[in-house]
């Protein structure tokens, strides 16, 4: 169901949703239309001119408090609605995903409790001074457009921070992943936050509820996570009404091993860079990277990493890694397998699709995917794939692998695995990126700041940077 103006709507036109762990059809999805996307953009205003507009601090932040609690009083539900959407496993979804969800309510009502504003005695020539001090005041209507890898994680990455400033939220959710967000609906109803402050429309891009958002007269701000293209199409339609935007797109992260990291953490931090949620994390690592001293046993380690995941149900427990998406995104990635294999690539492990002789076949499952012996231009070096594979290329010195793994047009995560404190900082503050780990992958603190460079994105989310996008600062001044 959609959800407008505190109401749960079925606009009567569905699309299916797919299971990618056998194809089965899980349930029908209201699509909304664009009378529904107009009656949730008049109600966010209305409830910005009312109740919520009007609403303290101390009671938004206990609100989205409790909203973390619905969250978590039907975590089950809620790990069990984002495994038959995505088929990820239950431990990627109970440890990571879910408890995400209500972290980032958590994190940015707490957050926004101590957002400090400025002000600044002004001396003037009379002698008297002035007085300039800023507010926050809230952008308005944000439309959240998110994408189908971390559904629940993502989509409240953004709606947590745009509430906790007083914004009133259209969420838009994959097409792919619409079950966490209606039950995020649920609880917003359960816990009372105002009609009008979350709607949730589902739907598809492109002549849909989210093309609708993107270039409706009365949405203030957008906020997307998606492929690289998409945040482009997007930022064109939103261009006649010159809207706020902030979009976290793609990524075709590298990884830099050095001859001094600790070799077995080096092995394990990759692996777990390459294939966590099938490599279908923005973050993930698609390039790596090895100082050619240690090359050929870290490929055989690597080789070993990868044949060793359980690629199964996503409920049983010891599964490491389930299906992709969908069958039209795991084409995607065979497309890219076979063009690796065209251009000469050794496949050190994978390739090809598992064969498991019962109905997983009917599946979206792929191998785990090693290539080496490709060029920088090849195309699997160049365009992000976003599936659980990774090519590895040998470097002779520090300078060739910061230039190769700078050379790509996206830049927005890289690893550096080095027990060299002086290299440790060296390279990772010349990656051009907007988050480099050292001797660690994926290790977030949500007060820092998170986004891309080049085609990975525009602006930067997390922490004093979310409220600081989803806010609008006024100055006065009082003349004294
Ligand atoms: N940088 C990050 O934080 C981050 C995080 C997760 C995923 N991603 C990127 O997202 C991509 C995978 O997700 P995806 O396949 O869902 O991305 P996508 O761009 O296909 O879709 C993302 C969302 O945008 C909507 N959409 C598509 N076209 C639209 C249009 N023209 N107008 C308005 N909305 C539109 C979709 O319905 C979906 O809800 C990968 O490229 C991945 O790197 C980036
Ligand atoms: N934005 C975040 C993760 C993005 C993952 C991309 O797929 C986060 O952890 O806050």
């Amino acid at each position: 169901m959609n959800y407008v103006d505190g109401e749960f709507v079925d606009t009567g036109n569905c699309f299916e949703n797919i299971s990618p762990v056998d194809g089965t059809v899980i349930n029908q999805v209201s699509e909304a239309d664009r009378a529904l996307v107009d009656r949730a953009v008049a109600s966010g205003r209305a409830a910005l001119e009312g109740e919520w507009g009007k609403m303290t601090l101390a009671k938004r932040c206990e609100l989205l408090h409790n909203v973390a609690d619905g969250i978590e009083a039907r975590f089950d539900e809620f790990v069990a609605a984002e495994m038959a959407d995505t088929g990820k496993s239950f431990f990627q979804a109970r440890t990571i995903d879910i408890p995400r969800g209500a972290a980032n309510f958590r994190a940015f009502a707490d957050m926004v409790k101590s957002q400090p504003s400025e002000c600044f005695h002004t001396d003037t020539p009379d002698g008297r001074g002035a007085l300039n001090y800023s507010v926050n005041k809230p952008l308005g209507v944000v439309a959240v457009i998110a994408p189908w890898n971390l559904p629940l994680l993502l989509m409240t990455w953004k709606l947590a921070p745009a509430m906790a400033a007083g914004n009133v939220v259209i969420a838009k959710p994959s097409e792919e992943t619409p079950a966490t967000a209606t039950l995020l609906a649920e609880v917003m109803h359960s816990v009372g936050i105002p009609k009008g402050v979350f709607n949730l429309v589902h739907g598809f891009g492109p002549g849909s509820a989210g093309e609708f958002l993107t270039a409706h007269e009365g949405v203030d701000a957008i906020t997307f996570t998606g492929e690289s293209r998409t945040g482009s199409a997007i930022m064109k339609a939103a261009a006649d009404g010159v809207k706020s935007l902030s979009f976290e797109l793609g990524g075709k992260n590298a990884a830099i091993i050095f001859a001094d990291s600790d070799f077995d953490e080096a092995v394990a931090g990759t692996a777990r860079s390459v294939f966590t949620n099938g490599g279908q994390v923005c973050l993930c690592t698609e390039r790596v990277y090895v100082e050619r001293s240690i090359f050929d046993k870290f490929v055989a380690a690597m080789k070993v990493k990868a044949e060793a995941l359980k690629i199964g149900w996503p409920l049983d427990e010891d599964t490491d890694m389930g299906p992709v998406i969908s069958h039209k995104h795991r084409d995607k990635v065979l497309s890219y397998y076979a063009s690796a294999r065209d251009e000469g690539a050794t496949v050190v492990t994978g390739g090809g699709i598992p064969e498991f002789a019962d109905d997983r076949d009917n599946g979206a499952f792929i191998q785990p995917t090693i290539f080496t012996g490709l060029s920088e231009q090849a195309k699997i070096q160049r365009e992000e794939v976003f599936g659980p594979l990774c090519h590895i290329t040998p470097f002779d010195t520090e300078a060739q692998a910061v230039a190769m793994a700078n050379g790509s047009d996206y830049g927005l995560a890289a690893t550096v695995w080095t027990t060299n404190l002086q290299r440790a900082h060296r390279v990772a503050q010349q990656m051009e990126v907007g988050i480099a780990w050292v001797n660690s992958w994926y290790l977030r603190d949500l007060r820092t700041p998170f986004g891309g460079v080049k085609l990975s994105g525009v602006g930067r989310e997390g922490g004093v940077h979310s409220l600081a996008f989803y806010a609008e600062p006024m100055n006065i001044c009082i003349k004294l």
